[in-house]
């Protein structure tokens, strides 16, 4: 399989000196089309670090980070926004919407931003993929937590990015929503060929994904296929993650 993003020989190093702390060390990775990817480790162990440099969202201290074969480092922060806009989904932990646009002015509005055309054909598929028929007219205080972070989901698949990244995206919901939201996940990797990548806490979020990529002290120390929950628990209990 290709792999859509492709991290080689990542390092992060935040401050200098003294005070120099090593977020990412000599990190490689590849991220195949169509797959569901979850990082998981430690608190401080690199996970958001790892997302923003993938995501073009933060640029590594060495090392390359590929998106479809596109080298991101050394991009000008204008080349990568406007990569991140046209190639890239993002969904977060907060949802992130806009309080005074409607669902459908939300979902459409990176599009707009970026001066695109609407394919209204698409954004009706979408909208009843995540299921939000009937809710489009509604404002983000009208809908549940859930349904927002549908909607946060909805305006991240509407560009057709190449790839789609989480930060912890069910981190405030409740377990039966996050549930959902996780099994909606699944359904745009599984029916859409989407690929997805999401940084989490939960390892039962973890279990819905093809593979995690595990994370301690800015390496990758495991790589899970076909991941459990209680396998995921047992080896982030073993790295000394909850004691
Ligand atoms: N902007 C920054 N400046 C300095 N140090 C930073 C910065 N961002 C992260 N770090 C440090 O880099 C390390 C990795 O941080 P990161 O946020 O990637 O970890 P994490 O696994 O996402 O943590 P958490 O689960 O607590 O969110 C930590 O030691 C953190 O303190």
């Amino acid at each position: 399989m290709t792999d859509v993003v492709r991290l080689d020989a990542v390092s992060k190093v935040y401050g200098t000196g003294q005070s120099a702390v090593a977020a990412l060390r000599e990190v490689t990775a590849g991220i195949p089309q169509g797959s569901f990817t979850a990082v998981m480790g430690p608190s401080g162990s690199g996970k958001s670090t790892f997302l923003h440099c993938a995501a073009g969202l933060d640029s590594p201290s060495s090392g390359s980070v590929k998106l479809g074969g596109t080298e991101l480092s050394g991009m000008d922060e204008t080349r990568l926004t406007k990569l991140r806009r046209q190639r890239i989904g993002f969904v977060f932990q907060a949802f992130n919407l806009v309080p005074a646009l409607t669902v459908t002015e939300n979902i459409t509005l990176p599009l707009r931003l970026s001066g695109s055309r609407v394919d209204r054909a698409w954004l009706r598929e979408i909208v009843s993929r995540v299921g939000l028929d009937g809710r489009t007219g509604h404002r983000p205080a009208q809908l549940s937590g859930g349904q927002q972070q549908r909607v946060a989901i909805a305006r991240a698949l509407m560009t057709r990015p190449e790839v789609v990244f989480g930060d912890e995206p069910t981190g405030a919901l409740d377990t039966m929503t996050a549930r959902e939201v996780l099994r909606l996940l699944r359904e745009v990797v599984d029916g859409m060929g989407q690929t997805v990548v999401m940084v989490t806490h939960d390892p039962v979020a973890a279990s819905y994904a093809d593979t995690v990529l595990l994370l301690a002290d800015g390496r990758i120390v495991d790589t899970m296929t076909a991941p459990t929950s209680e396998r995921v628990a047992e080896r982030m209990t073993r790295l000394g993650a909850w004691v």
